[in-house]
């Protein structure tokens, strides 16, 4: 419990965000680079992790800014709580299984995490009568997938509920067309044999004539169901259908690169508001004493840059493939492989909990053959890679937070879309935006040793750095003092977050 001079501290005329993201660490970076801007707007933040998540966050941060991560009240105004997720023990260091987090954030969070408001609007009044308390909690913000959760909260208290969504606006518009699919009898396959090469290029009825020409392949993946009660197929279609009933959604993106998408969005989601890059929108905060509160909830392994600075400029290929996706022992041998034998310099994030069954399965030969001009870690600080300039490409999984620092730091990219968003900005990334090639499902190191080389030295792989350049400059723009998510920013605030009296 925080003391009554800890609760003094906190001013009864800011306005209160309670942040929550969906429990991985994506969604964790995301809504806290988000709720970093709010608190800069001169919002309380209570950011709300799960307790596994914020013991990992605990663990994976210098026991000297363990104090920034308390539920204590501090000069801050950003604190952090926890709630129970519902699940049973696992591996302290992995991500949770997504599935079973999805089942269980909806059925086991909305009473705790309304129990948590509860005692926060409770102890708020107690200090009143004088006394500067922490204020009331005057908005919600929750990541899109924790509508079920949240949304009864935010109707039963009175306030504003945003929904954050931490993916592309063409990831919504994927998950828009799942009805219809339904509706026109596409969907449920009758089996899985369906899922040939020739039936994945049925081009859909794409809503957007500038990006026309999407395949049922490009559509988030959750829609290959042999079943229509399929539970995650379900929860998008839900998660798209309720975020018209929020006060105001927000998407990850610039209006530069999706406005075509947001603009037809913006028919069924009127109080749409395109804010990103986030990490950009943050660049420019001076003296942000939030700074020591970093995202990783594995520990960031830093003499990376120091191996980086003894690179040439853009001549090397960094891998990482995210904090959810697993390999086979198989798929890592063959990307090892053909990155050995592009010759060129690679830097490799393998998470402790990449490798299906087996950690150890890149061989002696092959760390003999690489060792001159290969670097290894198991998790790193991401951004600070992509913008290093020895940095020349990513080979990527496509998840929407690396194509976006990837977008901002003006780095083009080989794609390995897995699962879910991915394949969908993979054919944006590809497709669309011109800054990205995709490597075969079924993974060969022949493929991928043409495709670094493509990448790296040839004609192509120029055109499309200078494409992500471009990008990079646009997302400069558009978090610049007048850019379109600068403004959308002041507009959400002042239009939707801001108490009315
Ligand atoms: O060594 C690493 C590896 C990753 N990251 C960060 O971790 C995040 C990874 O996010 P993302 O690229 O989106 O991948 P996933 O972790 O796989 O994210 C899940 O959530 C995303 C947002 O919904 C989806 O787009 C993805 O498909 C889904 O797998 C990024 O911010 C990275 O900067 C690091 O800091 N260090």
């Amino acid at each position: 419990m925080a003391s009554v001079e800890e609760i003094a501290v906190f001013s009864s005329r800011k306005p209160h965000a309670v942040c929550i993201p969906f429990p991985v660490q994506s969604h964790i970076k995301a809504m806290l680079k988000f709720s970093k801007l709010l608190h800069r707007k001169g919002f309380s933040i209570t950011f709300v992790n799960t307790e596994f998540n914020h013991n990992r966050l605990l663990r994976s941060t210098s026991s000297d800014h363990h104090h920034l991560l308390s539920a204590g009240f501090s000069d801050n105004h950003f604190r952090f709580e926890t709630i129970p997720d519902g699940l049973p023990p696992s591996d302290p260091d992995s991500t949770q299984d997504i599935l079973s987090l999805f089942d269980s954030t909806k059925k086991n969070f909305a009473a705790p995490f309304l129990q948590l408001l509860t005692k926060i609007n409770d102890s708020a009044k107690e200090a009143g009568g004088g006394v500067v308390s922490l204020s009331p909690v005057t908005c919600l913000v929750a990541d899109a997938s924790m509508s079920f959760a949240i949304g009864s909260a935010a109707q039963q208290l009175g306030i504003p509920l945003v929904m954050f969504f931490p993916v592309a606006a063409c990831t919504i518009m994927g998950l828009k067309q799942f009805r219809a699919l339904l509706e026109k009898g596409i969907l449920p396959l009758k089996d899985e044999s369906s899922l040939t090469n020739d039936f994945l290029d049925t081009p859909i009825e794409w809503p957007v004539q500038k990006t026309k020409g999407v395949r049922l392949r490009d559509l988030p993946s959750f829609w290959r169901i042999t079943d229509s009660d399929d539970f995650l197929f379900n929860i998008f279609i839900e998660i798209v259908e309720k975020a018209s009933e929020a006060s105001a959604i927000v998407i990850h993106t610039f209006d530069a690169i999706e406005r075509d998408l947001l603009d037809a969005l913006s028919s069924t989601l009127p109080n749409m508001y395109a804010i990103g890059p986030l990490q950009l929108l943050l660049n420019r905060l001076t003296k942000d004493p939030l700074e020591p509160i970093q995202y990783s909830l594995w520990k960031e392994e830093t003499e990376c840059l120091e191996w980086l600075n003894t690179q040439k400029p853009n001549s090397v290929i960094y891998v990482n493939f995210g904090s959810i996706t697993v390999f086979t022992p198989q798929q890592v041998i063959e990307f090892g492989w053909g990155l050995a034998n592009s010759s060129h310099p690679f830097f490799w994030v393998i998470r402790p909990d990449l490798v299906i069954g087996e950690s150890a399965c890149l061989s002696p030969e092959f760390l003999a053959e690489t060792k001159e001009r290969s670097l290894i870690a198991s998790w790193c600080p991401q951004e600070d890679v992509l913008n290093h300039p020895s940095i020349g490409g990513f080979l990527t999984h496509c998840g929407w937070n690396s194509i976006i620092e990837s977008l901002s730091c003006g780095v083009p990219m080989l794609c390995y879309p897995f699962f879910g968003d991915q394949q969908t900005n993979c054919r944006f990334v590809c497709n669309e935006w011109d800054v990205g090639l995709e490597i075969d499902n079924d993974v060969k190191r022949g493929q991928v040793k043409t495709l670094v080389k493509e990448l790296m030295e040839k004609e192509k792989g120029k055109k499309m750095k200078s494409k992500a350049m471009e990008w990079k400059k646009l997302a400069e723009e558009a978090t610049g003092a007048q850019g379109s998510s600068s403004m959308n920013f002041d507009n959400l605030v002042s239009q939707v977050l801001l108490p009315k009296n």
